[in-house]
C-alpha cells in the first residue's frame, strides 16, 4: 500500500517560510513585460544576469483568453511568474470603463494564476494596487486596512478585481501549499509609462501637458480636480528592486505595501513637474474632473522592516522621466500604441 504525502495544514501555510534563492538560472515569465512595471522588472532581472526571461505582448498572447494563456504557460514552463499584466489606467479611465477594468483584470489574473499552479510554477508574485484600501482608511494605510471600509467609487471595480487577486494568492497557498505572494504598490511612474492625454495617470499626463505648453508658449495649464488630493509616487525602478527583493526574502499569505512612505499634493506635484520641464505660467484647477480618494499614503513599515528602502527621490525621478520622455518623443506610448510627439 502506498502512503500519500500528508497535505500541509492551514497552520503550516500561515507561517512565513524562507523562500528558495532566486538564482539567475531560473526561467522567469514577466507577464506584461512591455508595460511600465513589467519592463522595469525585466531590466532589473536582466541586470542581475537572468537569461531565461519569458515575455509575450498582448497581441501575441491575449491573457484574457484562457486557452491561449494555458497553452503559453504550458509550452514555456517558467519556474517563476510575475503578474504585471493588467488593464491599467488613471482615474478617468477607471471611472469611464469599470466593466472592462473588472472583467479584463479578473480574467487575466485568474488565467495566469491557474496556469501557474497547473504547470508547476514554483514561485509567483501578483501585483495589486494601493486602491484596494478603503477610501477613508486611516493614514498611513496598513496592510490590515484591507476590507475594513467602502472603496473609492472612481476605481472600485478595478479594486475589487485586485482584491480577488490577493484572495487567489492566499487560496492557492491554503489549498496547494505553493509559496505565491502579492504586493501592493502605490502610484508608479518612470520610463515606459502610458502618456495618453486622457487615460493615463497624473504624472505622465502632466509631464506631457507641461512639455506641450512649453512648446506652444501657453500661459495656462489645466490640472484635473482641486489639486488638494495627496498621492505617494514610487519610481518604477524602485518598484522593480522591491519586487526582486520580495521574491528573495518574503513568503507569507499577507500582502505587502510597496511605497516610499511620503506623499505630496497634486498641486505640489504639478509645480515640481512645471519646474523640471522649465515652464512658467498659471495653473488652472478643473473641478469638474474627479479628485478621487483624498489621500492614500501607504504604511511601508512591513517592507522597511524586511530591509528594503527606495532610492529615487521624487525630484530626481521626475527629472529622469522627463529626460527619458524627451529622448523618446518619436515612440511615446499612449493608450493603444506608440505615437510621435512634438519635440
Ligand atoms: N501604474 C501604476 O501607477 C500602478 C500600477 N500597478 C499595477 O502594476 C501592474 C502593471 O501596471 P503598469 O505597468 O502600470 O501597466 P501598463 O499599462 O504599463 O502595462 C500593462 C501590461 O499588461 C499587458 N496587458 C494588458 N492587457 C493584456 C492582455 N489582455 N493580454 C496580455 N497582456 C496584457 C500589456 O501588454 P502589451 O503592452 O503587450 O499590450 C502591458 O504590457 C498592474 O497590475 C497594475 O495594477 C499598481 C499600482 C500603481
Ligand atoms: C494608481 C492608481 O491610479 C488611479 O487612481 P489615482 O491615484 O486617483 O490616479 P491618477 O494618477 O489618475 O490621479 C491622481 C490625482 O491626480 C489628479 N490629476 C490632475 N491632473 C490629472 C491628469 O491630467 N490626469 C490624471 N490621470 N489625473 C490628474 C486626479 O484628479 C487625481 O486627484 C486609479 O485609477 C487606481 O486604479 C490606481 O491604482
Amino acid at each position: 500500500m502506498t502512503t500519500l504525502p500528508s497535505s500541509p495544514t492551514a497552520a503550516d501555510l500561515s507561517v512565513e517560510h524562507t523562500p528558495a534563492r532566486l538564482t539567475p538560472d531560473l526561467s522567469v515569465y514577466v507577464a506584461g513585460h512591455r508595460g511600465l512595471a513589467g519592463s522595469a522588472v525585466w531590466r532589473a532581472l536582466s541586470k542581475r544576469g537572468f537569461t531565461g526571461l519569458i515575455g509575450a505582448s498582448s497581441s501575441e498572447v491575449d491573457l484574457r483568453d484562457r486557452t491561449a494563456t494555458m497553452d503559453f504557460v504550458s509550452a514555456n514552463r517558467p519556474d517563476v511568474m510575475i503578474v504585471a499584466a493588467a488593464r491599467v489606467g488613471g482615474i478617468l479611465a477607471n471611472d469611464t470603463y469599470p466593466a472592462d477594468f473588472l472583467s479584463d483584470n479578473l480574467r487575466i489574473q485568474v488565467n495566469l494564476m491557474d496556469a501557474a499552479r497547473q504547470f508547476g510554477v514554483q514561485r509567483l508574485l501578483f501585483l495589486g494596487s494601493s486602491c484596494i484600501y478603503p477610501k477613508f482608511a486611516e493614514q498611513p494605510i496598513k496592510e490590515s486596512s484591507l476590507l475594513t471600509g467602502a472603496l473609492e467609487p472612481t476605481n472600485d471595480a478595478y479594486a475589487i478585481a485586485k482584491i480577488a487577486g490577493i484572495m487567489q494568492v492566499q487560496s492557492i497557498r491554503r489549498q496547494f501549499g505553493l509559496p505565491y505572494i502579492s504586493a501592493m504598490p502605490t502610484n508608479l511612474y518612470g520610463q515606459g509609462d502610458n502618456f495618453d492625454a486622457t487615460n493615463s495617470h497624473v504624472m505622465p499626463a502632466l509631464i506631457r501637458r507641461f512639455h506641450e505648453a512649453k512648446l506652444t508658449g501657453a500661459q495656462e495649464v489645466t490640472i484635473w480636480g482641486s489639486g488638494t488630493p495627496r498621492r505617494e509616487f514610487l519610481h518604477v525602478d524602485d518598484l522593480a528592486s522591491a519586487l526582486v527583493f520580495l521574491l528573495e526574502n518574503y513568503d507569507s499569505p499577507d500582502t505587502v505595501n510597496v511605497g516610499t512612505g511620503t506623499d505630496v499634493t497634486i498641486r505640489e506635484l504639478a509645480e515640481t513637474i512645471a519646474d523640471v520641464v522649465g515652464w512658467q505660467g498659471n495653473l488652472r484647477f478643473d473641478t469638474s474632473k474627479p479628485d478621487g480618494t483624498p489621500r492614500k499614503l501607504l504604511d511601508v513599515s512591513r517592507l522597511r522592516g524586511l530591509g528594503w528602502a527606495p532610492e529615487v527621490s521624487l525630484r530626481d525621478g521626475v527629472e529622469s522621466t522627463y529626460r527619458w520622455f524627451t529622448s523618446n518623443l518619436n515612440s511615446i506610448r499612449i493608450e493603444d500604441g506608440l505615437v510621435g510627439l512634438p519635440g
